[in-house]
């Protein structure tokens, strides 16, 4: 129970896809089956070949019993964090970033150059090259 809101990704579950180390997820809550794979009266088989996997449709379609429900209580790891979670947090984060930066270049720009035109600035300073350099040479 200790462990029961650890977060894991979609990524994270997937690298325990093997005898070493097995997880799968079933109703998004993260499974470790390393140890109970051996005993599993379905076979080791159906879970070493979703090792890693959600197989949530696979456990409901067999109809598993309230005894194997109680065996997955006991062996809860933690959460997934979907990806779709995790793609909205990121989108949070892009449009919090474009704001700071947009207020930072609204500092960083001072009242001189905030409103000009970056093409007008650079044909000022072409112009005033060529002036300088004509009037030199005369
Ligand atoms: C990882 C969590 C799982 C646990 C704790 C678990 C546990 C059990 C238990 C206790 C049984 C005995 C029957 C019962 O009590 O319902 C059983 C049977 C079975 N399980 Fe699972 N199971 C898991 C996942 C799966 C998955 C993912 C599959 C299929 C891909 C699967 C396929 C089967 C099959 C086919 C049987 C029937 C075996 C038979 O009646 O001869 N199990 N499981």
């Amino acid at each position: 129970m200790s462990n029961m809101s650890k977060v894991f990704t979609v990524s994270d579950v997937s690298l325990h896809n093997s005898k070493d180390s097995l997880f799968v997820v079933i109703h998004d809550e993260v499974y470790d089956v390393t140890e109970f794979v051996r005993q599993h009266p379905g076979g080791e088989d159906v879970l070493l070949k979703t090792a890693g996997t959600d197989v949530t449709e696979q456990f409901e379609d067999i109809g598993h019993s309230e005894e194997a429900r109680a065996i997955l209580q006991s062996l809860q790891l933690g959460i997934v964090q979907r990806e779709t979670k995790l793609e909205s947090t990121l989108n949070d984060n892009k449009s919090a970033i474009s704001i700071e930066s947009r207020i930072n270049y609204g500092d960083a720009s001072g009242s001189l150059w905030k409103n000009v035109d970056p093409n007008i600035a650079y044909l000022w300073i072409v112009w005033v090259s060529c002036f300088l350099l004509f009037t030199k040479q005369g």
